[in-house]
């Protein structure tokens, strides 16, 4: 059974990595790949280009075992649609073994907006984390959708391929790139909310205009 996180990754953050791990752990997967957008369909327009979200990510997760990058969504024209990178994973690794798309609950509560949102559960299944901050807020509609849907036992996911919605409880990181990019921009460090590495990075790079040049 394997395990996707799709997401902008502007930039990459331990409330990315921290949940993957322990989606990785709590399910038994044999992999968590993280799935950067190349052009989101539904917010603003990364500030990195998709070379370098893919490239920091790679940072990332280089030494976390368990978790790769899948970049087929920044190599692919167009709208990054989730329906259509599950349906091509869905024909990558068959009919058989089960998917888990994980989004956290923010995220989740837009699913009816999505492009094709009731084909999703057709090609994996869904897996809600628990995000900080972020209080509920689930349209009625998606509530009664989900309840078709929800099992409680993970073992349920592993017997079947896809089209099924589970809640994975994971640690509530109050960590967001949209705050990461604020601190950037004030000058101020954003060390301790992602990988020294990709730190490290940013900070040299100038990137997200930090360190901000005083007049
Ligand atoms: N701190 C967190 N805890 C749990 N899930 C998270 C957290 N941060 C992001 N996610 C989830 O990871 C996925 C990718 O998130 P994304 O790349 O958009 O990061 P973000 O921090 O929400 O970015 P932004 O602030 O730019 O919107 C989404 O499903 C999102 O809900
Ligand atoms: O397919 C869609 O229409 C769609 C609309 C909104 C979000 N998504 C996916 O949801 C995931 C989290 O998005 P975000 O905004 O948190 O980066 C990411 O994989 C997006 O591609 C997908």
């Amino acid at each position: 059974m394997i395990g996707l996180l799709g997401g902008t990754f502007d930039p990459v953050h331990f409330g990315h990595l921290r949940p993957a791990i322990e989606l990785l752990e709590a399910l038994s997967l044999t992999e968590v790949r993280l799935v950067p957008g190349r052009l989101p369909p539904h917010r603003p327009q990364p500030r990195l280009t998709p070379a370098r979200r893919r490239q920091l990510l790679q940072m990332a997760v280089a030494d976390i075992p368990g978790l790769v990058v899948d970049g087929r969504e920044l190599d692919r024209i167009g709208p990054s649609y989730t329906v259509d990178t599950l349906r091509a994973i869905r024909d990558e690794v068959g009919p058989t073994e089960p998917i888990c798309f994980a989004l956290g609950s923010d995220a989740f509560c837009h699913l009816m907006s999505w492009h094709q949102w009731t084909s999703l559960t057709q090609y994996a299944h869904l897996v809600i984390l628990t995000r900080a901050g972020h209080g509920g807020g689930m349209p009625a509609a998606l509530n009664d959708w989900v309840a078709r849907y929800a099992v409680q036992s993970a073992s349920v996911l592993r017997a079947e391929p896809a089209g099924r919605v589970y809640r994975q409880p994971v640690a509530r990181l109050e960590i967001s790139a949209t705050s990461i990019r604020q601190l950037f921009a004030q000058g101020r460090s954003a060390r301790g909310l992602m990988p020294d590495v990709v730190w490290n990075e940013l900070a040299g790079s100038g990137e997200y205009g930090y360190p901000q040049v005083s007049t």
